[in-house]
């Protein structure tokens, strides 16, 4: 494919990194010399798989890419917004465009990856370069490595070598303000509606992009109970960064360390994807997938619509399906209590979570899983079952979530348990068990 005579550009390849500041790719394309088309995509073969079409994902990420628009109007260039397959689109732009490099953020999914490749694969047989950058991470594949050069598979001796490399160069932001003259300057391009994709809008607010310094320094204190505000709620913006992950860790040094060292989970999970793509089908432990789960489909669509008749599970199940978040804590017991009270596959849990969680992230979701089920690096050894009614007396003491998500719990409305506690412990414990031995 011969290249247009048009004048040479680099293009910017928005992904998870929806912002213009502290950017790392688009600060390289800045500074690379050519004027810089920023662009995104709405990849097909992701929208396809939606099978809701009122997804606050998508809802959120069209929101975004409109604010974005605005600002890129007031410095005279535009986002260039596409809808089909990545791979068809770059065969397009390289006809409409003299594309000399393509500039982006690294992204550690598997199909990430493979998309990656095919499209810089394609550049380069068209004469353009294709660069990725580490952004939304501190640290990424091979810079937190044990002493003989491995990646780290638990946590805790991961997060103390995280702490002692980091410098406050790690955090530093990149200024792309400085290079805002480099962009391409453009009439302004349309965006598609979100009919036009074929979605629907859910109209509910968004959470902010800000964390009160009060709520960063009682964050130890407050995290574990649901009932109150006491976590950032900041998960969707970094999940589609909206907000830098430099930025937030500085402020996260400053006032706490607990919550800084949440951010070094979200880095530890991505290191873990990176280095160990079998956990997004298979368990970590591979032994793990020798047990037999019992898969019972009427009991796991209890536990979606939160009618399992233990009142936590249920409320976080149902804060879960209609605002699109639970509460990590929350998240573990409801997790613990699919894989374990009701010995279904932790990966029916996963993909629940992946169609409802407005942050889903396959890397913090799939380790929040494994952990749950067993399995995963860091994991819950099997013995160590939660019981759901002490966890609730322990973290909703008042029962106050619990009122707010299952406003008839307490009544005869409510459900008798789906299992009794001890019969589901020692069943789980004893399949798991039988499923390890059979794998030896
Ligand atoms: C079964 C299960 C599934 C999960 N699925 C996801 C998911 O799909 N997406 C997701 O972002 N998090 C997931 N988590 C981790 C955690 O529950 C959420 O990050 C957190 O509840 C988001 O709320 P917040 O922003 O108020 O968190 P805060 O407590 O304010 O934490 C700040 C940030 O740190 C990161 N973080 C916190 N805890 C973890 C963790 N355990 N692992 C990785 N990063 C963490 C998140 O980016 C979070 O926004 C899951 C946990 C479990 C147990």
């Amino acid at each position: 494919m011969s290249k247009p005579s048009s004048a040479p550009v680099a293009l910017f390849w928005y992904r998870r990194d929806l912002r213009l500041n502290d950017n790392a790719g688009l600060y390289h394309a800045l500074r690379s010399g050519f004027p810089v088309l920023p662009v995104f995509i709405f990849d097909q073969t992701i929208l396809d798989a939606l099978d809701d079409k009122h997804d606050r994902r998508l809802e959120f990420i069209h929101n975004t890419v409109l604010e974005m628009q605005q600002e890129f109007r007031k410095i005279g260039t535009s986002l260039l917004v596409r809808y089909g397959k990545p791979l068809d689109i770059y065969r397009d732009l390289l006809k409409e465009f003299n594309i000399q490099a393509v500039f982006t953020n690294y992204d550690y999914e598997v199909y990430a990856k493979e998309r990656d490749k095919a499209v810089a694969d394609l550049l380069s047989e068209n004469g353009a370069e294709f660069h990725a950058y580490k952004d939304q991470t501190i640290f990424d594949r091979d810079e937190v490595l044990t002493g003989s050069g491995s990646p780290y598979t638990v946590f805790t001796p991961y997060s103390r070598n995280w702490h002692h490399k980091l410098t406050d160069f790690h955090l530093k932001s990149y200024p792309t303000k400085k290079y805002y003259a480099n962009f391409l300057k453009t009439a302004s391009l349309p965006i598609p509606t979100l009919e036009e994709l074929g979605f629907k809008p859910v109209k509910e607010p968004f959470p902010g992009k800000t964390v009160q310094s009060d709520l960063l320094k009682n964050y130890k204190e407050t995290r574990d109970f649901p009932a109150i505000q006491g976590t950032s709620e900041l998960s969707i913006h970094l999940r589609f960064g909206t907000i830098s992950i430099r930025e937030l860790a500085r402020k996260a040094k400053e006032h706490n360390f607990t919550f800084l060292n949440e951010l070094v989970w979200r880095d530890f999970y991505f290191q873990v994807l990176d280095h160990f793509p079998h956990v997004e089908k298979y368990s970590f432990r591979r032994e793990y997938d020798g047990v037999p789960w019992r898969n019972n489909e009427d009991e796991f669509q209890r536990w979606c619509e939160g009618r399992t008749g233990y009142p936590i599970v249920d409320a976080g199940m149902r804060q879960l399906n209609e605002i699109g978040w639970m509460h990590n804590r929350v998240r573990m017991i409801t997790a613990s209590f699919l894989c374990k009270h009701l010995l279904i596959d932790w990966r029916w849990g996963e993909a629940y979570f992946a169609k409802k969680l407005r942050d889903y992230d396959l890397s913090a979701n799939n380790g929040g899983w494994q952990w749950a089920a067993g399995s995963g690096t860091d994991a819950a050894p099997y013995f160590r079952v939660f019981n759901p009614t002490l966890q609730a007396q322990k973290f909703d003491p008042k029962g106050e979530y619990i009122r707010r998500w299952v406003p008839e719990f307490n009544s005869l409305n409510y459900p008798e348990p789906m299992v009794e506690h001890t019969m589901a412990r020692n069943r789980a414990i004893e399949t798991y068990k039988k499923g390890l031995a059979a794998a030896k």
